[in-house]
């Protein structure tokens, strides 16, 4: 397939190996030339890890969106999920059309909504999107022009807003191992990183603060109580889905899906040790400050949007309002401005059954 990866950081870089080596044809864009700059002097992206070691060479690599997206079949957004907007008003801007699907890898929670309501407010029909519930790799960039991938997911959520199995199909044949639920409130609500990251962002403040993020994020501070905080979390997050009609595995079982839990793991009530004990994830650090990702996305695009849908489902979720809270004043942010909230999703003021019924009109 002809493909445009949209998006240079460790998600992007490991898309174009995985994609480049599987025979596709690769469009690698990203917004900076400073940021390509050191692909471009390699030819392509340099890789090791679970995709093995080597050199992806795309067809090309560009900050020109036009050329980027000119004759693929299907454009891949491969970005932190705060730039989903912006990428949605510039392909839309680009000329994107209405009938070729965009996949977000990831979409996290709300993401096809987010992108499917600022493609439309540009005037066109939004395209058919497909959101994964998490990024398939656990990838991280420690050379400007490679990446190392230390995890890729063996199952993964993924649903479609428009154009159903169609594109979901399509989206298979990119990433194989990837597994369709009912709608996407299910994919939203299946994002591990809105519980697995703010229980630890918010307890763990004060150790990210003073060492710069010198300690390891899922295993030093996995501590007891911020394993028994996650565990309420992942709680209101099952009841949220349950609300939605949805049945979904509790944490440890969704990361053992994922392959971020080991696959013989038999206690999965005990976040502590399965969490920790996770090769793919054991020699992440602490986030370098209160603005690393972990701080903006799981609250502003995980959390937030995870509180409107509860909100409009009826389900108390109050460990997520006091995690959201206390970020908020540590950060000094306001998580609603440029948050995904039930605006930017195009849900507001509607009923649990209104947005049941908007996700899986077809
Ligand atoms: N890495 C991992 O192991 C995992 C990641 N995820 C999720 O996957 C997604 C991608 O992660 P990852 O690739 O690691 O993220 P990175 O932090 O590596 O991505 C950074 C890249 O995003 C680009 N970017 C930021 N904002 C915009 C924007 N508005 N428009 C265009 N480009 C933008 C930056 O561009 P520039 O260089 O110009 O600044 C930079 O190149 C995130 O949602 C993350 O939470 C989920 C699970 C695991
Ligand atoms: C470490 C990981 C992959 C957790 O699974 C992650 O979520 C991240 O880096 O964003």
């Amino acid at each position: 397939m002809k493909v445009a990866v949209l998006g240079a950081g460790a998600g992007g870089a490991a898309s174009v190996a995985e994609l480049v080596q599987a025979g596709h044809d690769v469009h690698f864009w990203a917004r900076s030339a400073e940021t390509l700059e050191p692909h471009i002097k390699l030819g392509g992206v340099a890789y090791e890890g679970k995709l093995g070691e080597g050199v992806a060479r795309p067809a090309l690599i560009t900050t020109d969106l036009k050329a980027a997206i000119d004759g693929v079949d299907v454009a891949v957004v491969v970005l932190p999920t705060f730039s989903h907007s912006a990428i949605a008003s510039a392909l839309a801007g680009a000329g994107w059309s209405s009938s070729k699907p965009v996949v977000l890898n990831p979409g996290h929670t709300g993401g096809a909504l987010e992108f499917a309501e600022t493609f439309s407010r540009t005037g066109r029909a939004a395209p058919p999107v497909v959101e994964f519930s998490t990024l398939t790799y656990v990838a991280r960039k420690y050379r400007p022009d490679g990446v190392t991938v230390s995890g890729r997911a063996k199952q993964l959520k993924a649903a479609a807003l428009k154009g159903g199995s169609e594109v979901l199909e399509i989206a298979g044949k990119l990433y194989p191992g990837l597994t369709p639920v009912a709608d996407v409130i299910a994919s939203d609500l299946s994002n591990v990183n809105m519980v697995l990251h703010p229980p630890a962002a918010v307890l763990a403040a004060a150790w990210v603060e003073a060492t710069g993020g010198n300690f390891t994020f899922y295993v030093d501070a996995m501590t007891p109580g911020v394993a028994r905080v996650m565990k309420q979390l992942d709680d209101e997050r099952l009841a949220v889905a349950k609300a939605f009609g949805h049945d979904l595995p509790n944490l440890v079982e969704e990361m053992k899906l994922l392959g971020t839990v080991e696959a013989d793991v038999v206690d999965t009530s005990d976040f502590r040790a399965a969490i920790a004990g996770g090769e793919a994830n054991k020699r992440i650090k602490g986030p370098d400050s209160l603005e690393y990702r972990y701080y903006k996305e799981d609250f502003g695009h995980g959390l937030l949007p995870f509180l409107e849908l509860a909100k409009i489902a009826g389900v108390e979720t109050p460990v997520a309002h006091s995690l959201y809270s206390l970020a908020q004043i540590a950060v000094g942010t306001d998580y609603r401005k440029g948050g995904r909230t039930a605006e930017a999703m195009g849900i507001a003021g509607m009923s649990r059954d209104q947005v049941i019924q908007k996700v899986r009109a077809q």
